[in-house]
């Protein structure tokens, strides 16, 4: 495929992304105007990674990004390899919600949202993937105000996902990882869900869920995640359904969490949408037809087709120690980065 590249519209730890325009369109088969992210061969990997998931998750979710293809160009004398990717006109939800100094986004529009990122959740862990880095950088706004899940550059094979057991691994965002992943080194389904509860509560309230104190690092940040009661900030002004959903994503232990098919049937989300409304996204209208919306079920085992997964946690460390274990010299910006740390 021939095609320019235009601006730059984001950085991420791996890649560059611009908008791309294809030269030779006449077949119409591509949009006019695409996001390209683009890695030299340190960045390589992640894409290759990202490229194989996407092709196997398809086509036909609409809450993930479409990507039409890859090329590699040389460019200032280095190989970049190239990802098109559809484009997201408004960004992502983090660089919007910024926009915003600090506010959150009304509950009705929160309500949405957090229901299009379940269902991309639902049809990637049906594939048998998990995203493992979900979080505001990574659910991209499009002009009808529909939102997606894109960057699969660190998702996994289910199956995969549990056998991470070369020394200690820091995947994806610390402020969103779950206990699980902290303690035991498990990156699964259900640390999505736990990252995507997070990502309700950053939506609604405009800040991370873990309020991080002057002076507090990543060591004692680990610590709270992973040891002892404390769990995300639920916001006060929160609706009782919204309350309610978020418990069920931070439950500590990860087989009593809930899934994302459990939690698309929860009355936070179960709702009808007005698709008039679509456009404008402050004046966009959801009906909540509670007649429509079942009771919430009270615990994961009221679904009579849920099946409990046994996680194969290794017998390491005890907790404390496998925090302990954590301390690296290596110290990334983990509140606002992507940055993923080894510790061997
Ligand atoms: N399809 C797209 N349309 C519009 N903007 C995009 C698109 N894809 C990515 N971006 C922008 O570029 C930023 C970086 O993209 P992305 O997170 O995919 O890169 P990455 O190198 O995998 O980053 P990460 O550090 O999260 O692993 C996003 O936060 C977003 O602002």
């Amino acid at each position: 495929m021939e095609w320019i590249r235009g601006e730059t519209i984001g950085y991420g730890t791996f890649s560059t992304v611009s908008l791309a325009t294809p030269s030779n369109n006449d077949s119409g088969e591509l949009p006019p105007l695409m996001a390209v992210k683009s890695a030299d061969s340190y960045g390589a990997t992640s894409l290759e990674n990202e490229k194989s998931v996407l092709d196997k998750l398809g086509d036909d979710c609409n809450e993930i990004v479409r990507c039409f293809g890859e090329d590699r160009t040389v460019e200032n004398g280095e190989e970049m390899h190239n990802l098109f990717l559809e484009y997201a006109s408004r960004g992502s939800l983090e660089s919007y919600l910024k926009k915003l100094g600090g506010e959150g986004l009304p509950e009705s529009t929160v309500r949405r949202h957090t229901g299009s990122v379940l269902r991309g959740l639902r049809h990637i862990h049906a594939n048998g993937f998990a995203h493992c880095d979900l979080k505001l950088g990574n659910i991209l706004l499009f002009g009808d105000g529909a939102v997606k899940i894109a960057d699969f550059g660190l998702a996994k094979r289910i199956e995969e996902v549990t056998a991470l057991n070369e020394g200690v691994q820091i995947r994806g965002t610390p402020l969103y990882m779950a206990p699980e992943s902290v303690n035991d080194n498990e990156y699964g389904s259900e640390g999505d869900v736990w990252a995507l509860g997070c990502a309700v509560v950053e939506m609604f309230s405009g800040k991370t869920a873990w309020s991080l104190k002057e002076g507090s690092n990543f060591m004692s940040l680990l610590i709270r995640i992973g040891v002892g009661d404390e769990l995300p900030m639920i916001p006060e002004e929160l609706s009782e359904q919204g309350k309610d959903f978020l418990t069920k994503c931070f439950v500590k232990d990860p087989k009593k969490r809930w899934t994302a098919e459990m939690l698309l049937h929860h009355p936070f989300v179960a709702v009808d949408v007005d698709q008039d409304g679509l456009v404008d996204e402050e004046d966009f209208v959801v009906n909540l037809k509670t007649e429509k919306v079942s009771t919430s079920p009270r615990c994961p085992f009221e679904f009579p087709d849920w099946v409990s997964v046994s996680s194969s946690s290794r017998t390491i460390d005890s907790p404390e120690e496998r925090v302990t274990s954590l301390v690296t010299d290596m110290i990334p910006d983990w509140s606002v980065t992507n940055s993923w740390v080894t510790v061997r």
